[in-house]
């Protein structure tokens, strides 16, 4: 069968809670948190959502910047690159997310990488 990585994870529903589950880790993680100091959380997650829905290949369009744009002026540690992917996969594991499942959602954002590091 054919049916899309969106609709394996479990859709529009499953992607929130995955959002959610993000959201929640990066406000107890003592090395990502300052990064977020002054954004608009509600934003990240319409947008993180939306670009998530859309690489899966849901019926989404992606409507914010791009991960450049986003990402200047942050100065992106690898290390700090790692933990944020470290805490999109703790989000996963408490939405029971497969982790044949996860591996082809980080598998998208993966190439996001080289897009944001030390800018
Ligand atoms: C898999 C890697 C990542 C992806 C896919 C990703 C994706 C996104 C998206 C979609 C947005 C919202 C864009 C918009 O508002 O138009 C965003 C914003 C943001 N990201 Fe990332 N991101 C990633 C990694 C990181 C890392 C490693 C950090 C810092 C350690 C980070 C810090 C931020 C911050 C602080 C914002 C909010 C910016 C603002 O306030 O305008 N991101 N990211």
């Amino acid at each position: 069968t054919h049916s899309s990585l969106y609709q394996q994870l479990g859709g529009a529903h499953k992607i929130a809670e995955i959002v959610e589950n993000f959201v929640y880790e990066i406000e107890y993680d003592p090395q990502i948190l300052p990064y977020f100091e002054g954004s608009n959380i509600d934003r990240f997650k319409q947008k993180l959502t939306e670009q998530i829905c859309f690489l899966s290949g849901g019926p989404c369009e992606y409507t914010g910047d791009s991960m450049t744009q986003v990402h200047t002026g942050m100065n992106i540690t690898e290390a700090h690159f790692n933990r944020t992917v470290d805490l999109l996969i703790n989000a996963m594991n408490k939405a029971n997310v497969s982790h044949r499942l996860q591996n082809q959602l980080l598998a998208k954002l993966a190439p996001t990488r080289k897009e944001m590091l030390y800018l």
